[in-house]
């Protein structure tokens, strides 16, 4: 398929990367399929991509070893036909999504636009969603939902510890959310030259990989609710979220 950056046949697809432990929340279960105001974190973020009818289909990537997986889609049955299950996570964020990607070559085009999503984001909602496909719709290069930095930012020194050496410029800093959204060929190619460069321990995103082929992403901006939960206190505070 050739299609240009604005081709209509260019479809939509969400990929949501669901293979982590969540060691820094530490619950007795990976934070993705703990319950947050009635329903399992991950839910939220599909639920949002299968209610959009600019999202041909889901995919998840879990680990091989997932033993929650199969309880939690039994609970689905809203999701059946618009979702499929990768068991091929891997030892990163981005193991798992390069997995996910090369998984699924046999049914995408290299144009087709990839939604890389935390299932760790239960706050993404169908408005955020819609602004980020709008915006990137005939753009060249792809981007992320991101937030641009509003603290004083402090970079501390080495030893001692916890001292600030600087107070580090926020003017031009966004912080980076997702869905990230990129044409499946230049992803895949961008991942696939990180770890050949073994430069896949720097990044943290997707839109890293991206930028090392010299591309700029686009920032759309994001918001605070479609935060990431990482850390224990980001269970009580999600849940403020999704219940307003
Ligand atoms: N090997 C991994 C690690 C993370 N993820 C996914 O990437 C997203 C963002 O990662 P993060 O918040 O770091 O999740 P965890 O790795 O689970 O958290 P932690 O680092 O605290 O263990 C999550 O949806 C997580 O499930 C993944 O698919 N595969
Ligand atoms: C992709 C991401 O959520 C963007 O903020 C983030 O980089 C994931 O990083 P983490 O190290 O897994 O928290």
């Amino acid at each position: 398929m050739t299609a240009s950056a604005s081709s209509p046949q260019a479809r939509h697809f969400a990929l949501i990367p669901a293979a982590g432990v969540g060691a820094r929340v530490g619950g007795a279960i990976p934070k993705q399929y703990l319950p947050l105001a009635g329903k399992p974190m991950l839910q939220y973020a599909l639920d949002t991509f299968a209610a959009s009818t600019a999202i041909a289909h889901t995919f998840l990537v879990v680990s091989a070893g997932d033993g929650y997986i199969d309880d939690f889609l039994a609970t689905q049955p809203q999701l059946a036909g618009k979702l499929t299950v990768l068991r091929n996570g891997g030892a990163t964020r981005q193991d798992s999504v390069l997995n996910g990607l090369q998984a699924i070559g046999a049914q995408l085009g290299g144009d087709d636009w990839v939604l890389v999503h935390d299932a760790a984001r239960p706050g993404l909602t169908a408005q955020l969603l819609d602004r980020l496909i709008a915006a990137l719709h005939d753009d060249e290069v792809g981007g992320l939902l991101a937030l641009p930095v509003v603290d004083t930012l402090k970079r501390s020194g080495g030893a001692p510890a916890q001292r600030a050496e600087a107070t580090v410029p926020r003017d031009a800093l966004w912080a980076a959310q997702t869905p990230q959204m990129f044409r499946y060929g230049l992803l895949k190619r961008a991942l696939e030259q990180a770890h050949a460069q073994n430069r896949v321990g720097d990044i943290t995103d997707d839109a890293s990989a991206v930028e090392m082929l010299g591309l700029q992403p686009k920032l759309v901006e994001g918001s605070p609710r479609n935060f990431k939960v990482t850390l224990a206190h980001d269970v009580a505070l999600a849940e403020l979220f999704l219940k307003t």
